[in-house]
């Protein structure tokens, strides 16, 4: 559960990035956070991700306090985390399969608990075949698909997805949106930044619209009110 109380941030130029934000997002849901350019989603995502501390206001994360967890322990509590952005990410030189197997391998996991993992994974997201292909050998969807299966690997409760869809057409941006759901329904909590109108009266779920730094509309299936 998420829940971000009087959630204030300005900036040290003064720009007053959010201002009094309140959101709950409960265990499971899928919600879209939208709104126009400079609103303050990302500044949201990043206080999520303690990579930008709030100036007041109370964020708490599956009951851990962000103001008050102690700085060792923040690597920690990130893994808890999926993250999936709207450039991918991936590691050039490395396979499908190792670009997944990374993430385990950082945190230590066996080759074993890794060779049967990873598998899974792929077979989750669609790419079993594509295991040995680069990521420059693939389509910028297939890559969101194996930036996706790296970000649930570790199976986090939350995954954050900033923009996940900007740089894929339509039809590619639908088949991302459909995983997404997919992983919802297998029990992750998912969060999706997103500029785009089609995708958010498509898929039909909560929308909550930010506004020069305010929560101006929170709603179930698309309460969909900004101008470009
Ligand atoms: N590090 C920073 N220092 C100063 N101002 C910042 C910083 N990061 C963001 N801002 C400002 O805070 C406001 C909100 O930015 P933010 O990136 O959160 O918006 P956004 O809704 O994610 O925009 P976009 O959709 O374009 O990514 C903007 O006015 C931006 O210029």
């Amino acid at each position: 559960m998420i829940e971000i109380s009087k959630l204030t941030k300005t900036y040290d130029r003064g720009t007053k990035a959010l201002k009094d934000v309140n959101i709950t997002i409960d265990d499971g849901e899928f919600v879209f956070i939208t709104g126009r350019s400079g609103s303050g989603k990302s500044t949201l995502i990043k206080i999520l991700l303690k990579e930008v501390e709030p100036t007041s206001g109370r964020v708490v994360v599956n009951d851990m306090d962000l103001r008050k967890m102690p700085r060792r322990y923040v690597p920690k509590y990130r893994r808890r985390l999926g993250v999936v952005f709207q450039d991918f990410r991936l590691l050039k030189d490395k396979t499908v399969y190792e670009n997944v197997a990374f993430a385990q391998r950082v945190i230590g996991e066996s080759s074993r608990t890794i060779r049967e993992s990873v598998p899974q994974m792929l077979k989750m997201v669609g790419l079993s075949s594509k295991y040995k292909f680069f990521p420059h050998q693939l389509s910028g969807g297939e890559q969101q698909r194996v930036a996706i299966a790296r970000a649930l690997i570790n199976r986090p409760e939350i995954l954050l997805a900033d923009e996940p869809t900007g740089n894929l057409d339509p039809h590619n941006a639908m088949e991302i949106m459909g995983l997404l759901e997919k992983i919802n329904r297998r029990g992750t909590t998912v969060i999706v930044v997103t500029h785009s109108h089609e995708i958010v009266d498509l898929m039909k779920k909560r929308v909550i619209t930010i506004d020069r730094g305010m929560v101006v509309c929170d709603e179930e299936e698309s309460g969909y009110h900004y101008e470009d």
